[in-house]
């Protein structure tokens, strides 16, 4: 399988500035509170899903240099990998619903001879990011992350997606296009989400949205001990 590797090597000291992109205001928010005023973070709530993100991240790019992007928001977790209420480090970046049908089953832009769906996050960051975390008392899981389209919404398509992606620990909807931005530019990625529903059988009432944005705060006064 094709897997995209970040393009140059990763900025291992982390002195530049940060970018965060979140979808959502509340989003945004969340991870200010938990940043403070430091100046080196930019924060953005670039709108719901993939592209949006990928517009944005490029907007910002283009424009001035930064040393890490962060693709960071709340986020569904597949039973079994993680629970409402932990964080989830991506190792890999999966854009899940990128492909075609076939009379077989979905095939993934891998599978049909084009580019990969699959973006790999630094290791060595990854480890840093989820140790500081888990020190800090934060319940913490790792895995692929799946960017989607489409909120899942059945317990028969999550079963599927976990299936069809191995190690798939959580989704979102922008992590994908945030890292092909960065990508593009030669900025390593970091993926991060506080768990606010299984990702399943849909019940938007039982979403756990106000408890996900608390631990996202808690996550990025952590990451901006562990970042700069
Ligand atoms: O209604 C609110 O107060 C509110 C506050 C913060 C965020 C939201 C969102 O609806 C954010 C949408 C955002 O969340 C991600 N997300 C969350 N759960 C899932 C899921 O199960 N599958 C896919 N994406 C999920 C996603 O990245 C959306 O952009 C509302």
């Amino acid at each position: 399988m094709n897997i995209r590797n970040q393009g140059k090597k990763p900025d291992t000291k982390l002195k530049k500035r940060i970018l965060v992109i979140t979808a959502v205001a509340a989003e945004r928010d969340a991870v200010l509170r938990g940043l403070g005023k430091d100046k080196r973070f930019e924060v953005l709530a670039a709108g719901v899903g993939s592209a949006a993100a990928a517009v944005s991240t490029t907007k910002v790019l283009a424009a001035s240099k930064y040393g890490l992007v962060v693709s960071a928001g709340i986020g569904g977790g597949f039973s079994g990998r993680t629970e409402v209420g932990s964080i989830v480090v991506a190792n890999e970046i999966v854009a899940a619903d990128l492909g075609a049908e076939t009379p077989e089953g979905f095939s993934s832009l891998d599978e049909l001879g084009f580019d990969s769906s699959r973006m790999q996050v630094d290791n060595s960051l990854v480890k840093k990011v989820t140790e500081a975390l888990r020190s800090a008392g934060i319940s913490v899981d790792t895995g692929a992350v799946l960017t989607v389209s489409t909120v899942t919404g059945t317990t028969k398509s999550a079963i599927e997606l976990a299936k069809r992606v191995p190690g798939a620990a959580a989704e979102a909807m922008e992590g994908y296009g945030t890292a092909l931005a960065a990508h593009e530019f030669g900025v390593p990625i970091l993926e991060i989400r506080a768990i606010s529903n299984p990702v399943g059988a849909r019940d938007r009432g039982a979403w756990r949205i106000k408890e996900a944005l608390a631990t996202l705060e808690a996550a990025s006064s952590v990451l901006l001990g562990v970042l700069v």
